[in-house]
């Protein structure tokens, strides 16, 4: 065990991750449940799910307005469940509703990475809203969401390391064991 759990403080057992695409919300949500044997809960693939489609193909056949709905309704269904990790979509900063119903499930972490090493973990990139833009507009779409996850992050967490340095530091912030 590399970590050492605090006696006498509470464990954070619900856990929120937010941040850009590519941050590694999936990622760290995954390796985290498996060590934490918490359940996850990963919104993007729920959406996909139920819509029985890809993102890209929800976006292109029905705009980002149907999919922002599908999204808030899977939040909806999740914050209902007990301990667990929710893996977000990198949007889902863009509506107030959905970080309400995320602050009343549990403890919001801002996985926050720059904006270079994003893109180059992105470069086989399908993310729809992303998809063949230029460097100018990516530059200003990150500036605008950084602002949103700075506003409702309860702890930030670099993300701009290596995954076993993240979790670690995860394992300690949760106090989880
Ligand atoms: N700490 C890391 N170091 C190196 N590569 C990473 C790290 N975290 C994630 N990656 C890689 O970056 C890519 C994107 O990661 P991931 O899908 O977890 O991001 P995300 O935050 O869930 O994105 P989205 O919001 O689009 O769902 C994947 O190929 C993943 O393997
Ligand atoms: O940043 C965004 O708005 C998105 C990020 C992805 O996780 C997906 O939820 C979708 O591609 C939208
Ligand atoms: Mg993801």
């Amino acid at each position: 065990m590399l970590w050492k759990r605090l006696k006498g403080v509470p464990a954070i057992k619900r856990l929120v991750l937010i941040g850009f695409s590519g941050s590694g919300k999936t990622t760290v949500g995954k390796l985290l449940a498996q060590t934490t044997s918490l359940p996850l809960y990963s919104i993007d693939q729920m959406v996909e799910d139920k819509a029985g489609i890809s993102i890209p193909e929800i976006f292109e056949r029905y705009g980002e307005e149907y999919f922002r709905q599908l999204e808030s309704g899977i939040i909806k269904e999740v914050v209902e469940k007990g301990e667990g990790i929710i893996d977000c979509g990198g949007g889902v900063v863009e509506r107030e509703s959905n970080m309400q119903l995320l602050k009343s499930f549990g403890e919001i972490v801002w996985l926050k990475c720059p904006l270079e090493t994003l893109l180059s973990r992105l470069e086989k990139n399908d993310r729809p809203l992303l998809k063949n833009k230029d460097i100018l507009y990516i530059q200003e779409f990150f500036g605008r969401r950084e602002v949103l996850y700075q506003r409702y992050g309860d702890i930030t967490v670099n993300s701009d390391r290596d995954l076993p340095r993240i979790i670690a530091e995860l394992l300690e912030i949760l106090n989880l064991d």
